[in-house]
């Protein structure tokens, strides 16, 4: 920390806040070795209000490290003295006046000096004096607004706010880094003989500042004069340096066996000639200089030619430095700044190498609770299985509770039944003696009604009795009156055959007249015998009349007579008949008890069986959710097992994948490589090729005699012509290859199948056949008429062939197949295929 912390420079000055400068002033005092100063140091850290682990925690990445230094060295019981206590820190207020006014007043003193020499205020002699420093301060400002210089007001002095101040001697510094070198030395000179101890500009302030921490305006007077004290402080320095810059770990150092080699070189050239700097001689300077001895020079080694130079220029009094070693000086402290900003390039490295450190890491957190949210899905799958494995078991335990109701229901039915059953035995019992009653009321009824009916068969038998008295009485009295009306008719007969007689007589007596009268008398006699006659004939009738009425109610009475017989005869039957019907509906009721005493007692044992077997159910039931607890706990068990083969095959499925894809995809290789061998084959094999195919002879041929003569294997054919002599007799052709008579169609397809297969790849092929009228043309192409499979011609093999590769390679290729038939006949092409007669002829007209 400590040894970071020293590597800031004036560049890193400015953004330092004030923990930082603290740090930095603890830093130098730890080196010093000095616990007061560090305590002291402490001290006025923890007073600033502003100094908060919240403003530590907002700080850079440097001022972190400080931070967690700072919380180390606060929070131990080094000082016991914790930071974070607010209220404490307001016990406290800070006064930095006097710290900074003394610290900043050595600074201030030294810069003045410069500027204005011999303008230091020195009151009382003693430089620590708060008034002396506010002067020179006050004197310092005005100088700088004389420059035209940015300035600060002592205001912020005392308020402790660094940053103008830093930014007044920032401004300082780059006007005195405009200047020549010529100047500088001037400056030293000049600042030597004030007796300050200025080592380097940019140095200047970071040591004096340090060294104003302890109120000490740099080196004290006394001090400076004693050689052995200073020799020791740089040498501490030195060694101080040098142990951080060897433990620093941002330092671009070289090697170690290259700082081994050149560093004591180089440590052997500078260090052993401490205090004779100014002797080395100029070539060695230069050599040294234009050698890479200075890049491959440790840090530290550096750092003491610096400090070296510087030490010896202070001891040399008059100050001066000799141009060379200048020189060598700017050309040591240009290095030391390389280095310095490879170091700051090194750590932007670092620091985005952290950055993506970190944001891998957030990836990889990201990832981690991507995989936290899947395990915390799946746990809530595994709880919602378990949910439903419990809402099921409530189900169950419902369904149980449902059941059990059930049976309490059921065993209150059954007694209901059996209450039920009691009533109706009891309203049965009832019904029964009711029926016995009614069957006795219904057998004194019907006594009663047969009494009835008896004294209404006596009165009717008696009506019919007085009825008949009553119609003979009727009958003897019509018979009287007959017998009277015959008697009055036979009387008035009698007085009319006596009137007759008298008349007769009287007729006699009077003749005319007696016959005139007569003849009246006759007709009216005539006419009262037919009135009489009539009225006989009517009373014969009215007497007719009256015996059949009385024939008639006689027959009444007697149908009568019968028709009540009959119908007490009918009553009593149906009194019978109801009387049985009465004695087996008591019979019926008889058997009905008996019946529902049956059946009340099947139904009891129906009820027990049903009781017995809800028992068991119910048994069943609790061990099958045992089972079913058991069974969703071994499946748990299979489901995480699965889920860890799942994941296992899953990777090997993963690893065979990818060695399948790069099968496939070498296998894919392998056949364009196939392909394209394949069709150079064809192509070596030559793009136009002529086959020859001999006809045997056709049947009635047999006789004829063959003019091939030869048939070679490799395509030579020879032919015999018997009508000419000599070479011209025996003719040899070449021919790709020549088929001879026995060739089959397959055999002659053979040789054009890799031809027409090239087809597939993209590569246009032609097969045509050409010979004589008979030749056998027809029958090579196409085949003969109604060829079998094995007489196929090539036409048919190559369409055939090529639909079956298209269909073998359905899964990675599409083909479109198709077929145009032509024929060329004196040279004019016809379309085959073409069903229009206009289409038939080239040019064809596709639509
Ligand atoms: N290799 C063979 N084996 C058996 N019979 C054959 C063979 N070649 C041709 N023939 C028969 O020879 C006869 C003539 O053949 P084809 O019709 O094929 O001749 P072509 O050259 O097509 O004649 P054209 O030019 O007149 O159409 C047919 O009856 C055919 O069956």
């Amino acid at each position: 920390m400590i040894q970071m912390q020293e590597s800031f420079m004036w560049e890193q000055y400015q953004n330092e806040t004030p923990v930082l400068q603290w740090y930095r002033r603890f830093a130098l005092a730890y080196r010093r070795n000095s616990t007061k100063r560090r305590v002291q140091i402490v001290k006025a850290a923890r007073f600033q209000e502003t100094f908060t682990y919240e403003s530590l925690r907002k700080a850079p990445m440097v001022l972190m490290r400080n931070a967690e230094f700072l919380k180390d060295s606060t929070e131990g019981s080094h000082y016991g003295f914790p930071i974070s206590n607010k209220r404490k820190l307001g016990n406290y207020p800070f006064n930095c006046t006097r710290q900074a006014k003394s610290g900043f007043g050595g600074v201030v003193k030294c810069v003045l000096d410069r500027l204005k020499p011999g303008s230091i205020n020195e009151w009382g002699g003693s430089d620590h004096s708060s008034e002396a420093c506010v002067e020179n301060v006050k004197r310092f400002l005005s100088a700088m607004d004389q420059m035209g210089l940015p300035k600060f007001r002592i205001l912020d002095l005392e308020q402790g706010s660094m940053d103008t101040v830093v930014e007044c001697l920032l401004s300082l510094k780059k006007h005195y880094n405009s200047n020549s070198g010529g100047e500088n030395v001037h400056i030293t000179s000049s600042m030597a003989k004030s007796g300050t101890q200025p080592r380097k500009r940019w140095k200047l302030l970071e040591v004096e500042s340090s060294e104003g921490i302890d109120g000490s305006c740099g080196v004290s007077p006394g001090a400076q004069n004693t050689p052995v004290t200073r020799e020791e402080r740089r040498k501490s320095w030195t060694d101080s340096k040098f142990q951080r810059v060897l433990r620093s770990p941002v330092m671009s150092e070289p090697s170690a066996a290259l700082i081994h080699h050149v560093g004591h070189k180089f440590q052997e050239v500078f260090q052993l000639k401490q205090g004779r700097y100014a002797d080395i001689p100029a070539a060695k300077i230069s050599e040294i200089m234009k050698s890479n001895s200075l890049d491959n020079a440790p840090t530290q080694s550096l750092l003491s030619v610096v400090n070296g130079i510087l030490d010896e220029s202070v001891e040399r009094k008059n100050g001066e430095i000799p141009h060379r070693v200048a020189c060598l000086l700017r050309k040591v402290v240009q290095e030391i700044e390389r280095r310095i900003a490879t170091q700051a390039e090194h750590l932007r490295t670092q620091n985005n190498l952290y950055k993506a450190r970190e944001e891998k890491y957030q990836s990889r957190l990201r990832v981690l609770e991507t995989l936290a949210t899947g395990t915390s899905e799946e746990t809530q799958v595994a709880t919602n299985k378990f949910q439903h494995i419990k809402m099921e078991k409530t189900k169950m335990e419902e369904k149980k509770k449902l059941e059990e109701q059930d049976m309490v229901k059921l065993t209150k039915e059954k007694d209901h039944s059996d209450l039920e059953i009691s009533t109706l035995k009891q309203e049965l019992e009832l019904a029964k003696q009711k029926y016995e009653q009614r069957c006795l009321q219904l057998e004194t009824q019907a006594k009663g009604t047969t009494v009835e009916l008896e004294v209404k068969l006596k009165e009717l038998e008696n009506q019919r009795c007085q009825q008949l008295a009553r119609l003979t009485k009727e009958k003897d009295h019509s018979d009287l009156e007959i017998s009277t009306l015959k008697q009055e008719l036979e009387l008035a007969k009698q007085k009319y055959e006596q009137r007759c007689l008298q008349l007769e007589t009287q007729a006699m007596g009077t003749t005319v007249e007696l016959e005139v009268k007569l003849k009246e008398l006759e007709d009216q006699r005539c006419q009262q015998l037919a009135r009489l006659t009539k009225e006989k004939d009517h009373s014969d009738l009215e007497i007719s009349t009256l015996k059949q009425e009385l024939e008639l109610a006689k027959q009444k009475y007697e149908q009568h007579c019968l028709q009540l017989e009959t119908q007490a005869m009918g009553t009593t039957v149906e009194l019978e008949v109801k009387l049985k019907e009465l004695e087996g509906i008591l019979e019926d009721s008889r058997k009905n008890v008996q019946e529902l005493k049956s059946f009340s007692e099947s139904k009891a044992q129906i009820w027990n069986k049903k009781e017995h077997s809800y028992q068991n159910f119910v048994d069943l039931q609790f061990k099958s959710l045992q089972e079913l607890r058991f069974t969703s706990q071994s499946i748990k068990q299979v489901v995480l097992h699965t889920q860890r083969l799942y994941s296992e095959e899953f990777s090997r499925l993963g690893v065979k994948l990818k060695g399948l894809a790069d099968v496939a995809e070498n296998y894919h290789m392998v056949l364009a490589e196939n392909r394209k061998l394949y069709n150079e084959v064809q192509d070596l094999k030559g793009n136009i090729r002529v086959y020859c195919r001999i006809r045997p002879f056709l049947p009635g041929q047999n006789g004829k005699q063959t003019t091939i003569d030869f048939i070679g294997e490799n395509g030579e054919m020879i032919i015999v012509n018997p009508l000419k002599q000599g070479k011209d007799s025996r003719r040899p052709f070449k021919f790709n290859k020549v088929y001879g008579p026995t060739a089959t169609q397959e055999q002659v397809f053979l040789d054009t199948q890799p031809l027409v297969r090239s087809i597939l790849d993209g590569y246009n092929v032609c097969i045509f056949a050409y010979g004589q009228t008979g030749s056998g043309k027809t029958y090579t192409m196409n085949g003969p008429d109604g060829a079998s499979k094995e007489e196929w011609g090539v036409n048919f093999r190559a369409l055939n062939d090529l639909f079956n590769i298209s269909e073998s390679r359905r899964n990675s290729f599409v083909y479109e197949i198709g077929v145009q038939i032509v024929e060329i006949y004196n040279e004019q092409v016809r379309d085959l295929l073409a069903s229009d007669s206009s289409q038939k002829k080239y040019p064809f007209l596709f639509i």
